[in-house]
Order: structure tokens, then C-alpha cells, then sequence
């Protein structure tokens, strides 16, 4: 179980001054500082310098701050990792990973920030559980957008598999594991429904372009409080049950047993490790 919550991963373009003003104020628990896609090749180099100036001015609070580099096989990727090694923040996040030898080559670039993988081409889908188990890596983003492109997919269910599959593999590693996108940034609805099955598959959290989506996405991964108040009741009831002998107890008309209290516990872990966040 995770420390700190990850519902909320907003990508920030790292060329735009005002976008990074912004984002000190919203309520997210992950900043994607975008050097990539967000930023037009002939803004990437200056864009280096300005996220250096935000990220040295601070301001963004305890939320967990990530640098998403251009890939090393660009002309920008080794620039952009030695820039990001002085910059700070938490994490340096490598586009288009296809295997864990792309991660060593980061790894020597940056040799004390941990490594997060985009998880968005056919190679490093089929690569996920030897990238999810590399001893850097601490978290999975999926790029659905490119990962539809290569796949020349048109739905999302489409990449059911390939989520799935990445979510596996970070599991078994005990990584985080953030959804992709949802592009159509107006659709609430939308966006609501898609957040909704991410949570359902197990995703922490969801990777967001704008800033209206974050308080659906903090809202669908972080726990009801229907589902606090049944995590209480169910160690309660448990306590009563083990202090009895039994091995089961009955809430709600379900059988709960210690796997649920595991669930139960982590649930309140999580509300607490929101609470934390949100009063910081
Ligand atoms: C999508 C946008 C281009 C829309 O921008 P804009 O038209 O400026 O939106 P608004 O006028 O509604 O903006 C309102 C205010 O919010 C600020 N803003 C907008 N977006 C962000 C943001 N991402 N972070 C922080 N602040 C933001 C505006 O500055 C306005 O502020 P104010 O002036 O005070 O009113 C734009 O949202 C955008 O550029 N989004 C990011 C796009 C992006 O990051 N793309 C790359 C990541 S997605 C990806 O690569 C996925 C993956 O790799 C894959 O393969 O799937
Ligand atoms: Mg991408």
C-alpha cells in the first residue's frame, strides 16, 4: 500500500509560464511537469529553464512533483535528464519506455531520482513486468493516446488488455500505476464514466490534461464515505469475531475475513493519507 495518494495526476506544459502558476493552487497530488508532448520542439529547449525557475521558486506544496523528459532517443532526452538530475522534484518520468535497458540508460544519466515508465508502446506493454520490477522504477503512467496510435485502436476498450496487463505488472511489483488521459477535457460526464472503470480495474489514480478534470478525478479514486464507514464497521465487527474465536464475521449481510480487513485497513489509510495532503 502507498504512503501518499495519487487520484489526481495533472500534466502541466513546462513551457507556460502561466499554467505553472496555476497549478501551485489546484488540488492535485501529482504534478507531471511536461518537457514532451506538451511542449512545441522549438520551445523545448527554453522550457528547461523555466520549469528549473518554477521548481526553484516552489509554491506547489507537498504534492509530489514529476519531470516528464523527451525520450533519450531524441535530440532533447539526454539534455532534458541532466537539467532535470539539479531540478527540484521527486521523479523523473521516461516517455515510451520498451524495456528495462531504457531505464538503465536513464538510470545512469540520473543516478539518485527514482524512475517512473510511461507505459505506451506495444514493445514496452509486452515488456511491463521486467520494467515494472526494475529495482529504479516506482510507478507506471499510461499513454493511451500513443499506445492507440501504434495499435492503430479506435476505443478504449481496445487497450482493455494492455491496461490490464500493465496493471498486473505493477502490482506483482508494488509500484503505482496511473490510467491514462481522457482527452475530451469538457466531457464531465465522460470523463466521470472513465475514471469510474480505471478505479474498478485497480488504477491509483488518473493522469489529467486540465485542470477542470481534477476534482472528478480526486473524487472517483479517493474512498466514499459510505466506504469509509463500512471499513470501520467491518474492523470492528472482525475485532469482535476474533475476540470470540471465529475466524468470519457477517456485516451488512457479507461474509468478511481477514483478506477484508486488509482492503478495510488500506481504505482508511488512504482517507488519512488524503486528509494529510489536503491540510498540509
Ligand atoms: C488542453 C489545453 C490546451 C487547454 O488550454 P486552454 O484553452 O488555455 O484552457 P482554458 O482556457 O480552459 O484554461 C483555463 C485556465 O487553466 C489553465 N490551464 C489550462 N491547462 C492547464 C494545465 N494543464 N495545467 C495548469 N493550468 C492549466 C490556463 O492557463 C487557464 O488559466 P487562467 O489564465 O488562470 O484562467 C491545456 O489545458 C493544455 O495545454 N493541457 C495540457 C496538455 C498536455 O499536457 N498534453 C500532454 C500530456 S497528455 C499525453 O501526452 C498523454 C500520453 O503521453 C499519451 O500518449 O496518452
Ligand atoms: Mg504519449
Amino acid at each position: 500500500m502507498h504512503s501518499r495518494p495519487y487520484r489526481s495526476a495533472l500534466y502541466i506544459p513546462g513551457s507556460k509560464d502561466r499554467a505553472l502558476e496555476k497549478a501551485r493552487g489546484l488540488p492535485v497530488d501529482v504534478i507531471l511537469f511536461d518537457l514532451e508532448d506538451a511542449v512545441s520542439p522549438d520551445a523545448k529547449v527554453a522550457a528547461r529553464d523555466t520549469l528549473y525557475a518554477a521548481l526553484a521558486d516552489g509554491g506547489y506544496g507537498p504534492r509530489l512533483k514529476i519531470v516528464r523528459i523527451n525520450g533519450l532517443d531524441t535530440e532533447w532526452g539526454a539534455a532534458d535528464a541532466a537539467a532535470v538530475a539539479a531540478m527540484d522534484c521527486d521523479a523523473i518520468l521516461l516517455p515510451k519506455v520498451n524495456g528495462p535497458t531504457d531505464v538503465d540508460a536513464l538510470a545512469a544519466l540520473v543516478p539518485d531520482l527514482p524512475i517512473w515508465a510511461m507505459m505506451e508502446t506495444p514493445e514496452g506493454v509486452l515488456n511491463a513486468a521486467s520494467i515494472a520490477k526494475h529495482p529504479r522504477i516506482a510507478g507506471f503512467v499510461l499513454g493511451t493516446n500513443d499506445l492507440a496510435k501504434d495499435l492503430n485502436s479506435r476505443t478504449r476498450a481496445a487497450l482493455t488488455m494492455a491496461l490490464q496487463h500493465c496493471l498486473l505488472a505493477a502490482k506483482a511489483a508494488g509500484i503505482v500505476a496511473l490510467d491514462g488521459v481522457y482527452n475530451a477535457f469538457k466531457d464531465e460526464d465522460g470523463l466521470r464514466a472513465e475514471c469510474a472503470e480505471g478505479r474498478d480495474m485497480g488504477f491509483d489514480g488518473k493522469t489529467l490534461i486540465h485542470p477542470a478534470q481534477v476534482a472528478i478525478a480526486n473524487a472517483a479514486f479517493g474512498p466514499t464515505e459510505e466506504e469509509i464507514d463500512l471499513a470501520r464497521r467491518q474492523i470492528e465487527a472482525f475485532e469482535v469475531a476474533e475476540a470470540e474465536g471465529q475466524g468470519v464475521a457477517v456485516v451488512d449481510g457479507r461474509i468478511v475475513e481477514n483478506l477484508h480487513i486488509v482492503t478495510a485497513r488500506a481504505t482508511l489509510a488512504k482517507a488519512e493519507a488524503i486528509a494529510a495532503l489536503e491540510t498540509a
